[in-house]
């Protein structure tokens, strides 16, 4: 197989390699030295469809323009992961995000109605409590002058973690008010571990993997992982079956009516009854949605604040759209936030949109070539991994003039008309796109919208001190510092 890949990546660009090693050897172990790197590279071959690198004998072929990634997105033949999403079993065993085939198919189908519009307005109200508690939080770092410098990440990282938990597993766990980002702190080290795993061949042997100390700091974090989804299963199990069969079944019949079936509520129900779900089967999408459904958001939410941080202008107006919401009494009569209000923040949303386009969360993200495909007159033969680096798709000058400059105006109804739906694609595309991209948008335009109604954001650092660190979620290295400083509202 090894030969034939070298045969058939002949005609692809990319950095020369080594026999056997690829390029391994070449590519930098911190992950912010990593993103700068494949950056690079992108930049380096910007002028071509795709480039391709080698990790050992394995090539992966990294497609960076709207027409090649299509190729691959658009189909509903290339819908199995790469199997370097293997490394992510131990920790979200075969979950919607690693599944395949028959389990992938009939998984999504199920959930999906969990995440379905009309249950996304329910939401509201918990986005609104939890941002209010985010901002108890903050001002307790404040100075009398109302003012503070700090690293903003991790406070995103609790606050999104509250959400998820509150919203999608019907528990709370009160990250932000005990400080507790224990959870948060092992999916950071877990996401750094995967990495290096990815990029040194010789941890694609399960049995040396298993013999390093990378393999040894892995168990610690799956320690405290898979403790706290089992915590949490184990929170909403007991309430769950506290109730009589029938008081389960009028539960279950009371929330459909109301469209309120929480995800976990909705996978215990199905174990009870359909689908026959194991204990496991819950905690791999529990793994699952716990990590996709809070480090996404956080880091979004964080590199918008750092893009307007530095962009006081736009801030400006983002500050007059939002104070119209309160200045024109349009909360709800408990003081929330509506979906009403939140979908008519067209500057904040577009932000969003911008920030998501420079520093997208999931900055890469693979496929296995289901057969042989042909992009843009390339062959990439059946089995190739194929990823989509988002970081460099969003910055092509023939979408994105000036791609470094932080434009909002890019997302305008009339910018976007007409643009290659594939020349952005911060929560991938076509069938196995991000089941939580609404839930997503609307939490980050909530949080946002609460945070820059009570604070001015200074950034601290510039784009170039920021370093981006290119993991399994795009985190800033060294945290994002900003100066927040109280309004007067
Ligand atoms: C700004 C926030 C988010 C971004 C940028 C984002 C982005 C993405 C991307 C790019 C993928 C495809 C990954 C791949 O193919 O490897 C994905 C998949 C997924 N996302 Fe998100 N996501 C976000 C928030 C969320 C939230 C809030 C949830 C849950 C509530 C979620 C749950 C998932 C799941 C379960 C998948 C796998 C879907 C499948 O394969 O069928 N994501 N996301």
């Amino acid at each position: 197989k090894y030969v034939m890949d070298l045969f058939t990546m002949r005609n692809i660009i990319g950095p020369a390699q080594l026999p056997l090693v690829g390029n391994a050897h070449q590519f930098e172990y911190g992950g912010a030295a990593f993103y700068r790197q494949i950056m690079e590279f992108g930049r380096q071959y910007q002028d071509h469809p795709m480039f391709r690198i080698w990790v050992g004998i394995y090539p992966i072929v990294v497609l960076q323009k709207a027409k090649s990634v299509e190729s691959i997105l658009s189909s509903s033949k290339h819908i199995t992961k790469a199997f370097q999403y293997d490394f992510l079993h131990t920790w979200l065993g075969t979950g919607l995000l690693t599944s395949a085939g028959e389990k992938w198919h009939s998984r999504r189908k199920m959930l999906t109605p969990a995440f379905h519009f009309s249950i996304l307005q329910d939401f509201c109200p918990v986005f609104s409590e939890q941002s209010r508690v985010l901002l108890q939080v903050l001002d307790d770092q404040l100075n009398a002058d109302g003012q503070a410098e700090l690293d903003i990440f991790p406070y995103m990282g609790r606050c999104a973690l509250d959400i998820i938990c509150e919203t999608a597993m019907g528990c709370q766990v009160h990250a932000q008010t005990e400080q507790n980002s224990e959870y948060v702190a092992s999916v950071a080290n877990m996401s750094e571990i995967v990495m290096r795993r990815l990029k040194n061949p010789l941890y694609y042997s399960e049995s040396l993997f298993a013999r390093s100390r990378l393999s040894a700091e892995q168990n610690a974090c799956l320690g405290v992982m898979h403790a706290f989804t089992t915590g949490v299963i184990a929170e909403r199990r007991a309430d769950f079956a506290a109730m009589s069969e029938e008081e389960r079944r009028d539960q279950m019949a009371i929330r459909r009516r109301r469209k309120r079936l929480t995800f976990l509520d909705l996978l215990l129900f199905e174990s009870e009854t359909g689908a026959k779900l194991t204990d496991s089967d819950i905690r791999e999408e529990v793994d699952t949605f716990m990590f996709e459904g809070h480090d996404t958001t956080a880091a979004a939410m964080t590199w918008c604040l750092f893009l307007l941080g530095r962009h006081p202008d736009v801030q400006a107006e983002v500050h007059k759209e939002i104070d119209a919401i309160w200045e024109e009494g349009r909360l709800s009569p408990e003081g929330h936030l509506t979906s009403e209000c939140l979908n008519q923040l067209s500057l904040l949303d577009r932000c969003v949109k911008e920030a998501l386009r420079i520093y997208p969360s999931v900055p890469f993200f693979g496929r296995e070539a289901a057969e042989d495909i042909e992009v843009d007159g390339y062959t990439i033969t059946a089995g190739t991994t194929v990823l989509a680096l988002a970081t460099q798709l969003h910055r092509d000058p023939e979408y994105f003039p000036e791609p470094e400059k932080f434009n909002p105006d890019r997302f305008l109804p009339e910018a976007v008309r007409g643009r290659n739906p594939y020349a952005y694609v911060p929560f991938s595309a076509g069938p196995r796109n991000c089941i939580g991209a609404k839930f997503a948008q609307l939490e980050e335009k909530a949080v946002l919208c609460w945070f820059l109604r009570h604070y001015d954001v200074t950034s601290l650092q510039t784009e170039e001190e920021v370093d981006p660190a290119g993991e399994l979620i795009l985190r800033p290295a060294h945290g994002i510092r900003l100066r927040v400083q109280r309004r007067n509202v």
